[in-house]
Formats: C-alpha cells, sequence, structure tokens
C-alpha cells in the first residue's frame, strides 16, 4: 500500500507522520503521529494511530536519539513494526526557508540540497535539522521521491511594500527581504476557513500562529499580504525563546559595548531570549501560566502586549478585518492568552464569549461580535502529505 511519510524536524524535536495514499486522488488518510523530544538529551518518544490509541509514549536510550538520524531511525523502527505493510513512496520535509524563489513545493535532489544549505544561516534553529532530515530520509528511501515544503512560500506573492525593507536596494536583490514563515500552518488554515466558513476566508483575516515559534498573517481572500515574521524567524512576537522585534541598535550596542560577536548575539536572540529570557524560568506558556511569579506573569504580559499591537497593524494593512484565528499551540490551548489578547478590543468590533473561550470552541466570539473569533488546530502535516500526493499524481 503507498504511503507518505512526512518529517518536521525543529531544533530538538522530530515530528512524524505517515500517511495512506490510496490512489492519489483522495484526501491522504493519516495512520500514524509521532514526536521525538528533546534529541540530544533525555529524549522522550510519543506516537498515536489516527483513533488517539498509543502506539509509545516512553524515554529512548540516549543511543537512539543522539541526534536526528539516530531519531529518524528510531522512527522508521516503530512505523515498521506498526504498518509493516506499508511503501512509503513519497517523504514529504518541512523546510522552514526556500529564500526568495520557492513559492511552492519542489522535488529534492543533490543540487537543490545545496542550494537549500546557503540559506542555514537564515533559520539556524530549524534549517539544519530540517536539511538533515532530508539526507537521512535519502538513505533510508533512496527510491522514493523527496518533497520540500517551505514555510516561506505561502508569502511569497505578498505585497513589495511587505517584502522589502528600507535599505539600499542592493541589498533587496541580495535576498535581503521579508520572507514571513509559518506557511504550512497558515496555508491550512486558510483551507479550512474555506471550507467552515467561505464568506470569512473571502475577507480580511488575521491568523495568530503561537506555538514554540510565533507569529502572525493577515490575508484576504486566503492569501498572504503582510507577517509578522521578516527576514529570519527571530522577527515579530516574542517566542519562546526568541526575542522578537528588536530595534537593530540594540545589536549594534551589544556589538560595540558588550564586545559581543555574531554567534553569540545568535545564541542570546535565539535561544535565551523571548518567554524564556522574560521569566527566567521556562520557555513554556504552560509552565509560565502555572508558576503564577510576577517575572512568569510579566513574561506573559510582554507576549499578550505583542500580539495585541500586531493585530492593530495587520488590521490597519488589510483595510479592517473580518476574523481573528487562534492555532498553534498556545492559540489552541491558553485559554488565558486569548483572553487577555481580545480584552478591552470592543472598540476594533471584537467580543470574546468567556464560556465558549473557556469551552476552546470553534468560534469564541459572542454573536453581536463584528469580527468572529475562531479557534482551529493546525495540521501542517496534512499540507505536507497533500503535497507529496500531488507531486506523485503529477509524475504520473
Ligand atoms: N494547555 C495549555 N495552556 C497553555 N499553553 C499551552 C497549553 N498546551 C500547550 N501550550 C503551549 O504551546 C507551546 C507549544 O506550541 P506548539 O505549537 O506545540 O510548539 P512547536 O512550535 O514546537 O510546534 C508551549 O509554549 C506550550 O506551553
Ligand atoms: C519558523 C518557526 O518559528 O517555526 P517553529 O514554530 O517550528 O519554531
Ligand atoms: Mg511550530
Amino acid at each position: 500500500m503507498p504511503h507518505a511519510l512526512t518529517l518536521n524536524a525543529g531544533s530538538s524535536s522530530l515530528k512524524f507522520a505517515l500517511f495512506e495514499l490510496g490512489d492519489l486522488s483522495g484526501a491522504p488518510a493519516v495512520r500514524i503521529t509521532g514526536l521525538i523530544e528533546r534529541i540530544g538529551g533525555s529524549s522522550h518518544m510519543r506516537a498515536q494511530r489516527a483513533d488517539g490509541t498509543t502506539i509509545s509514549d516512553a524515554p529512548l536510550p540516549p543511543e537512539e536519539a543522539a541526534d536526528h538520524e539516530t531519531a529518524l531511525g528510531r522512527a522508521l523502527d516503530l512505523i515498521g513494526q506498526e504498518r509493516p505493510d506499508a511503501r512509503v513512496v513519497g517523504v514529504g520535509h518541512r523546510v522552514v526557508h526556500g529564500g526568495p524563489d520557492h513559492a511552492v513545493p519542489i522535488v529534492l535532489n543533490a543540487e537543490a540540497l545545496e542550494k537549500l544549505r546557503a540559506l542555514e544561516p537564515l533559520a539556524p534553529l530549524h534549517q539544519p535539522h530540517n536539511l538533515s532530515g532530508v539526507r537521512a530520509a535519502l538513505a533510508a528511501f533512496p527510491e522514493a521521491v523527496q518533497v520540500a515544503c517551505f514555510d516561506t512560500a505561502f508569502h511569497r506573492h505578498h505585497p513589495w511594500v511587505n517584502d522589502t525593507f528600507a535599505l539600499p536596494r542592493g541589498y533587496y536583490d541580495k535576498g535581503v527581504r521579508r520572507y514571513g514563515f509559518h506557511g504550512l500552518s497558515y496555508d491550512y488554515i486558510s483551507g479550512r476557513l474555506a471550507e467552515i466558513a467561505p464568506h470569512l476566508h473571502a475577507g480580511r483575516v488575521v491568523v495568530a500562529h503561537l506555538g514554540n515559534g510565533a507569529s502572525m498573517c493577515g490575508m484576504i481572500g486566503g492569501r498572504s499580504i503582510a507577517s509578522s515574521m521578516g527576514f529570519s524567524a527571530l522577527d515579530g512576537l516574542p517566542m519562546g525563546t526568541r526575542s522578537g522585534q528588536l530595534d537593530p541598535g540594540v545589536v549594534l550596542y551589544l556589538m560595540s559595548q558588550e564586545g559581543m560577536g555574531a554567534d553569540e548575539i545568535a545564541d542570546l536572540l535565539y535561544k535565551r531570549s523571548g518567554l524564556l529570557g522574560l521569566s527566567g524560568l521556562s520557555n513554556d506558556m504552560r509552565k509560565l501560566e502555572e508558576a503564577g511569579t510576577d517575572a512568569a506573569r510579566e513574561a506573559i504580559a510582554y507576549f499578550v502586549f505583542r500580539v495585541r499591537r500586531e493585530l492593530g497593524g495587520l488590521a490597519a494593512a488589510l483595510g479592517g478585518i473580518d476574523a481573528l484565528v487562534f492555532c498553534g499551540g498556545i492559540g489552541e490551548h491558553s485559554v488565558h492568552v486569548r483572553q487577555k489578547v481580545c480584552e478591552g478590543m470592543g472598540w476594533i468590533g471584537l467580543e470574546l464569549d468567556e464560556a465558549r473561550n473557556m469551552r476552546g470552541e470553534t468560534v469564541v466570539s459572542t454573536d453581536l461580535s463584528r469580527i468572529r473569533v475562531l479557534v482551529i488546530p493546525t495540521d501542517e502535516e496534512i499540507v505536507i502529505a497533500r503535497a507529496v500526493r500531488d507531486m506523485l499524481a503529477r509524475r504520473g
């Protein structure tokens, strides 16, 4: 039976999923989803079947998840045991950075892989791991088609004013642009909105993807107009460990006054800032909500403040707003963050229904709210699986 494997490699995690592809004419059917966390540390593997039953939920011995390659090997063992009949004909990869050229998924070969390697410095928490996943999958499935699905692709058609920085023109030509990320998630949400609320999909929508990485995107008619992330996955909202928007003068200060080099600054901005840096406690929103210390409360308050600012900015960029969608781990699960983001937004026509918010219903705004507020669980994996199916169907 033909199957697609999807891989989404983060800095210390590997998400994987197995989909049955059938005759390539219908929707890929998910069979297994899994996550290996804390690769290189005290690793843990969780995997479940489509019906929600657990296949595995246990620590991994260090030698089985020392790096992404061994972690993938462990995931493949699990898949082989659970689905011995699965023939993997395609592997789909979330690749965070596609640069200026890629607005659609591509088939990976050695040359394409080399070009994507050049983009590693632009997304150091993701791109090197995404590409090591590709190399591991090429070795494990040499016959399968390998498809790269780019986080940047969804934004490639946003208007020039959102694509550029006010630097001398030559930098734009070199690729110093505002790319935008989380495109697989936005693509999924756009498609889901078209199914469940076509009138909203056709209108002006702000999507808040609030996970460990966080960004927001303004869409009209389901297409990206502007987003909070820019040249790298550092810009915009504060994140688990990333600073989000920062005056570039701070970077100059760190270099000239603190004597910090590029690697030290990258480490500070990517790994030691955001919720972790502000709280001094954790990058994890759930832990901060539970901790209730002053510093944890302030970290959450800053996160919420920046989401609200971005919401106002994107609404202005869209010329108004018809719907706000929350997704990502925080957006889907934090009743508190949703409530704080929406508090006192009556002036813009947004009113949250507290009981619906508490229950986490799909629509969490009141019936009288002019702006609909929705919670839609995102699914980057199905977007990748569809891309693999379409690529296979085209190749015949
Ligand atoms: N019930 C919850 N309440 C508050 N925050 C939550 C809850 N569940 C998950 N989160 C937060 O979601 C974030 C992880 O989001 P997720 O989208 O899963 O991350 P990733 O970007 O790694 O895929 C973490 O900060 C986590 O604490
Ligand atoms: C681009 C990005 O921030 O991704 P993630 O949410 O997986 O960290
Ligand atoms: Mg994420």
